[in-house]
C-alpha cells in the first residue's frame, strides 16, 4: 500500500473500506414529489409527512410552465415550512428565486450551479445530479454545490434513466469528502439497506411513497428503521 497516496487508495473501490468515514449524521429521507399533481396533493403530502421524518421535499413538476408551479407551490411550500421540512425546487434558479424557496435542485443541463449561487445566496441548498460520476461529483462539489446526487441505483418508472451506479460509489464518496450525498432511482424501503450500509446522505424516493399499497403515510414509516442507524 505504500506505492499509493491515500487519496489513490481511497479513489480505488478495492479498499475503500479501509478508510476511516468521518462522523456524518444518519440517513435522511429526500421525499420528490410525482411528476404531476392534482389538487388533493396537499393532503397526501401532509399525510406523507405525517407518517415519519422527511429532511426534505422537492417539487418536482414536469410538462407544466412556471406560473402553473408556482401556483401550486402555494400551500405545499406552506406545509413544508410548517413542518421545518426543506422546500427545494427542481430544475428552475428562476422559480426558485421568485418563491423564495429553501433550494434548487439542478440536473446536468439545468444551469450553472456557480451562477445558481450567485442568484440565491449563501444559504440556499444548490443539488446537483451527477448520475455515476465521480468527476461530475468533484465537479459539482468545486462549484459549489450543497449535495451530489447519484443514480438511478435501481429501475424507476417515474422517469427514464441511462445510468446505473453501483453502492460503491457512496463508500466512495463519503470516505473523501464531507458533502452530502443523495441516492436516488427506484430506491424502496426493501431495496434501500446497501445504499445507506454505502454511506447514503439522504435517499430520494418518489414512487415508493406515493404508490405504497397503504397511502404516503404508510410509505415514509416504512423507511424508519432504515434511517434510525448508519451503516
Ligand atoms: C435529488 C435529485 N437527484 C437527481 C434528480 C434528477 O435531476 P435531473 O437529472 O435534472 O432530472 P429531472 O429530475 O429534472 O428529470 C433530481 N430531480 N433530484
Ligand atoms: C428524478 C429522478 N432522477 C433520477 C436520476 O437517476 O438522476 S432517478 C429519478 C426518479 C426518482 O423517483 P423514484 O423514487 O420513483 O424512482
Ligand atoms: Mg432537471
Amino acid at each position: 500500500m505504500t506505492d499509493f497516496t491515500e487519496e489513490e487508495l481511497a479513489l480505488d473501490p478495492r479498499f475503500a473500506d479501509q478508510f476511516e468515514r468521518g462522523f456524518r449524521p444518519a440517513c435522511k429521507l429526500y421525499l420528490i414529489s410525482p411528476p404531476a399533481i392534482d389538487a388533493a396533493f396537499t393532503d397526501r403530502l401532509a399525510a406523507a409527512l405525517d407518517g415519519g421524518e422527511v429532511a426534505a421535499f422537492q417539487l418536482r413538476l414536469k410538462g407544466i410552465d412556471d406560473h402553473a408551479i408556482a401556483r401550486a407551490a402555494e400551500p405545499l411550500q406552506k406545509l413544508c415550512a410548517d413542518r421545518e421540512v426543506a422546500f427545494i425546487v427542481n430544475d428552475s434558479v428562476a422559480l426558485a428565486k421568485r418563491l423564495g424557496a429553501d433550494g434548487v435542485h439542478l440536473g446536468q443541463s439545468d444551469g450553472d450551479p456557480r451562477e445558481a449561487r450567485s442568484i440565491l445566496g449563501p444559504s440556499a441548498q444548490i443539488g446537483v445530479t451527477c448520475h455515476d460520476s465521480r468527476h461530475l461529483a468533484m465537479e459539482a462539489g468545486e462549484a459549489g454545490a450543497d449535495y451530489v446526487a447519484f443514480g438511478a441505483f435501481y429501475p424507476t418508472t417515474t422517469k427514464e434513466t441511462r445510468h446505473r451506479p453501483e453502492p460503491s460509489i457512496l463508500s466512495w464518496w463519503v470516505t473523501l469528502f464531507e458533502l452530502p450525498c443523495v441516492a436516488i432511482g427506484g430506491i424502496t424501503a426493501e431495496n434501500a439497506a446497501p445504499l445507506v450500509a454505502a454511506g447514503a446522505d439522504f435517499l430520494a424516493v418518489s414512487s415508493a411513497v406515493w404508490s405504497h399499497a397503504d397511502g404516503p403515510g404508510a410509505g415514509v414509516a416504512a423507511f424508519a428503521p432504515l434511517l434510525a442507524t448508519k451503516g
